[in-house]
C-alpha cells in the first residue's frame, strides 16, 4: 500500500515550497509520487475560482457573495472528485501521493466563515484520513510578509483577522485529530523540510 501525507496552513506557510521538496526527496529515495492540492485543476476547481476565490462578479448571486454553506458544499464537491479519481487509486497503486491542503483546510477556513464545525466534519466524512498531516504553523504577520503583494492591499485588515481565526482553528483542529503534526514554519525553508522529513519517516517506520 501506498501512503497519504497533507501539508495545511495558512496562506503564505510554506505549503507549495514543502511539497515540491517532499515529493522530490521520496523521488530520489525511488518511489513514485503523485503531488496534487486542493483545490484541484478540475472543472470542479476551475469552479471554486470563479464562484469563491476571485470575489468578482461570476460569484455574486442576486447582489450578494456566495452563502457560505455554498461554498463548503463546492470545496467538498471538488474533493469528492480528488479523492475518488485521483488520491484513493493512486494509494492503492502503492504510489506516495501528498497533496497541498485537503479537508483540515475546509474545517479551519469554513469554520472561520461562522460554519458548524460538526456539520463541516460530517460533510466531508467520504474523505479518506491521510497517514500524516504536516500543520506548517507561523504568525500571520510573517506569513503575510511572504505574500505581500498576493492580496488586495483595502481588504488587508479583514484577511489578516481571517488569517488569525484560521490559523487559530488549524491548532485546535490539531488537538482532535491525532493525525496532525505541528512544525515550526518560521524556520528556514531547509530546516522545515528536515523536520517534516524526521516525522515521514518516523511515519514511514511504522508501517
Ligand atoms: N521558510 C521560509 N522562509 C521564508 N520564506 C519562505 C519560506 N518558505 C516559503 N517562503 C516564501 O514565502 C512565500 C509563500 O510560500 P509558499 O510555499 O507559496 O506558501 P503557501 O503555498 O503556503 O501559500 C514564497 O514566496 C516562498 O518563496
Ligand atoms: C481546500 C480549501 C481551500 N480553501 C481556501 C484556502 C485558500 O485561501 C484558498 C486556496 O486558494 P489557492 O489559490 O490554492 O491559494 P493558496 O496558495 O493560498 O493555498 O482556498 C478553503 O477555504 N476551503 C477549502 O476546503
Amino acid at each position: 500500500m501506498g501512503m497519504f501525507i497533507v501539508i495545511e496552513g495558512i496562506d503564505g506557510a510554506g505549503k507549495s515550497t514543502q511539497t515540491k521538496l517532499l515529493a522530490e526527496w521520496f523521488e530520489e529515495k525511488g518511489h513514485e509520487v503523485v503531488l496534487t492540492k486542493e483545490p484541484t485543476d478540475t472543472a470542479f476547481g476551475k469552479l471554486i475560482r470563479k464562484l469563491v476565490l476571485t470575489g468578482g462578479k461570476e460569484g455574486i448571486i442576486d447582489g450578494a457573495r456566495i452563502s457560505h454553506e455554498a461554498e463548503a458544499l463546492l470545496f467538498a464537491a471538488d474533493r469528492a472528485e480528488h479523492v475518488s479519481k485521483l488520491i484513493k487509486p493512486s494509494i492503492e497503486a502503492g504510489k506516495i501521493v501528498i497533496s497541498d491542503r485537503y479537508f483540515y483546510s475546509s474545517l479551519a477556513y469554513q469554520w472561520a466563515r461562522g460554519l458548524d464545525l460538526e456539520w463541516l466534519i460530517d460533510l466531508n466524512r467520504f474523505a479518506v484520513r491521510p497517514d500524516l498531516v504536516i500543520l506548517l504553523d507561523l504568525p500571520v504577520k510573517e506569513s503575510m510578509k511572504r505574500i505581500n503583494g498576493r492580496s488586495i492591499k483595502t481588504e488587508f485588515d479583514k484577511i489578516v483577522e481571517l488569517q488569525k481565526k484560521v490559523r487559530e482553528n488549524y491548532l485546535k483542529l490539531a488537538e482532535r485529530f491525532p493525525e496532525i503534526r505541528i512544525v515550526n514554519a518560521l524556520a528556514s525553508v531547509e530546516d522545515i523540510h528536515n523536520d517534516i522529513v524526521a516525522l515521514v519517516e518516523h511515519e514511514l517506520f511504522k508501517k
